[in-house]
Formats: structure tokens, sequence, C-alpha cells
């Protein structure tokens, strides 16, 4: 059962999946990569094979073998390691969440179906349930992403009883703006111990004054230590410092944006950052252009956001 004891809070990074050039799974710098995020990010918990992991991308086979991978590389390193389990086939599901019960991870998420969709929160349950049933000790979250799979059934809705379905349930990852649905399933479920996990790093700030233990997002994995300052002063009740913060990242994240931002890119950055070659995406996703990738880098060392730049003199932008 799932032990309420382990509460997964603070920094999730939503782990890159590294690939070579010829776009085969670079499994060789993964366990760089579990040590980048904890010593040089203080980032402690990873989301696996989700959006940035290019989850649905991969085949059932490569995600049992990402999933592995760094739940090896992890151990005794990391905190939690969440898989990311959802999969148009129930059956792809199902054998994705008891290989990561078999592994040993801490958890599992499934986002909505999306091709053919469910419909209704009832529907949507019962998906979820035979997922969760397949992984009966582990911890279950459901991620919510309307934008991307076009299920728009409320999150508050789908907390509404949830755990008499799911007895596994432990929380949500929401990647949505709608604060209004956020705030509401903290509202509702104050008697639980759910862990309530915001995924649009831009706006962390005001998830956290709604009730957010905690974050999953691609940022992380990049701005970990910036955010972790952000969360830091939050506990510390230090709003006008963390809003320093927040405007920082925020900064980043909107001169990306406008650029075109999603994946591709994210790879490109943390490469970039991390020196860890993280590789192409794979297709239907193409390699972000050397002209974000300069833009980028440029708008970094404006913001100190790249340690070993040296530029203090020039960094205009630079916040606390
Ligand atoms: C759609 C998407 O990938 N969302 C990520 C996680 O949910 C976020 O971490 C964003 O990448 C981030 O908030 C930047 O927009
Ligand atoms: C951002 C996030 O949570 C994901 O990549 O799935």
């Amino acid at each position: 059962m799932a032990s309420p004891q382990k509460k997964l809070q603070g920094l999730v990074a939503a782990t890159i999946t590294p690939m070579t050039e010829n776009g085969e799974i670079n499994f060789s710098v993964i366990g760089q990569y579990v040590d980048y995020l904890v010593k040089e990010q203080g980032v402690k918990n990873i989301f696996v094979n989700g959006t940035t992991g290019e989850g649905l991308s991969l085949s059932i086979s490569e995600r049992r073998l990402v999933a592995e991978e760094w739940v090896t590389r992890g151990k005794n390193k990391l905190d939690q390691v969440v898989i990311h389990v959802g999969a148009l086939s129930l059956k792809e599901s199902q054998e994705l969440a008891q290989h990561a019960a078999e592994i040993g991870a801490d958890g599992i998420a499934v986002i909505a179906p999306f091709f053919l969709k469910p419909w209704t929160k009832d529907v949507l349950i019962n998906f979820l349930k035979e997922v969760a049933a397949a992984a009966p000790a582990l911890p279950f979250y459901y991620y919510h992403i309307p934008a991307l799979t076009g299920v728009k059934i409320r999150a508050e809705e789908l907390l509404n009883g949830i755990q008499d379905k799911i007895p596994t349930f432990q929380g949500l990852k929401f990647s949505d703006t709608d604060l209004l649905d956020f705030g509401q399933c903290v509202d509702q479920n104050r008697q639980q111990q759910f862990a309530f996990l915001f995924g649009v790093d831009e706006q962390l700030l005001s998830a956290l004054v709604m009730g957010a233990t905690g974050a999953v997002g691609s940022t992380y994995n990049y701005l970990g230590k910036k955010t972790n300052q952000m969360l830091e002063a939050f506990e510390r009740k230090d709003f006008s410092l963390a809003l320093n913060y927040q405007f920082c990242i925020q900064r980043f994240i909107n001169f990306v944006v406008k650029l075109g931002f999603g994946v591709s890119q994210t790879k490109a950055i943390m490469t970039l950052v991390s020196g860890i070659p993280m590789g192409p995406p794979r297709l239907p996703l193409q390699k972000a252009s050397r002209e974000f990738t300069e833009n980028a880098e440029a708008k970094l060392k404006s913001l100190d956001f790249l340690s070993f730049t040296g530029l203090k003199d020039g960094n205009l932008e630079a916040c606390s």
C-alpha cells in the first residue's frame, strides 16, 4: 500500500530522454544526469517518460529500459523516481505499471488516453483504476495536461471521491493554468495527504499560494537551483524575494516561448547548461535551430543562469 509518510514534495525534474545523433536512446549519460540534478540543481525527484521525456514517442520496450536505467542510477542518490506509464492501450499501460513496481520505482503517473478519449469523469476514473490496479503497492498520480491530451475533465471533479475507486491515489500533477480548478483540488481535499504538484513552471509561485506541495517541470532540469531559492524564500514568507525569483525565471521562459519553446528546445538548453549531450528529439519533433540555442544562451548569460559564464559585469538583468 502506498505509504503516505514518503510524500513526494519539492521539485521534481521531468527528465529528458537523452538520444544519440541517430535517434537511439543514449543510456550511457543517465548516471551523469542523475549526479548533475542532485549536485548542481539540488533536485532529488524525477518524473520519467513524461512529456519532456518523449514518453509517448518511445516504444514500450524502450520505456521499460529507460525507467530501469533511471531507477538503477538513482539508487541511493534520488529521493523518488516516478514513472509515467500512460498509453493509449490500457494493456500497455498496465504492463508499464507492473514493470515500474517490479523495478522498484516510487510511484506511477498516468495521463488521460488522448486518441479515443474518455468523455466523462467516471470513464476516465475507470481507465485510471485499471492501470493503478496493475501496481497495487505503488502510489498513483493523475497527470492532468488538458492542452496536450484534449481531455478537459476538470481535476477538481475527478478528485471527488477518487480514493474510493483508486486506493493508491496519492496526488495530482497539474499542468494547466486554471488556478480555480487547481485551488479547488487543494481546498476540497485538505483532509487527505495528497501531493499537489504544479506543472506550469513560470506560474509556480501562484500555485504555491494556492497550496501546491511541489512541482514537476522541464525547467527544473536546469533552473532547479533558482527555483529552489524561490521555494525557500516562499517558505520563509519572504514573498517579495520569492516574486523576484519568479519574475527572473519568467523573463527566461517568456523569452524562449516567443522563439518557440517545447521539448526540442528543452533538450538543446539542457545540453548547453549541463554539458551533458541530450541529443536530438525523435520525430515528429525536430531539433532546435542553432539560432534558437544561441539566443537562449545569450539570455541565460544575461540573467546569470549559466554558472560558468563569469560575465558578472554584463549581466544587467541578473536576479538577487
Ligand atoms: C507542456 C509541458 O511540457 N509542460 C511542462 C510540464 O508540465 C512544463 O515544465 C513546461 O515545459 C514549462 O512550464 C515551460 O512552459
Ligand atoms: C513537464 C512534465 O511534467 C513532463 O514532461 O511530463
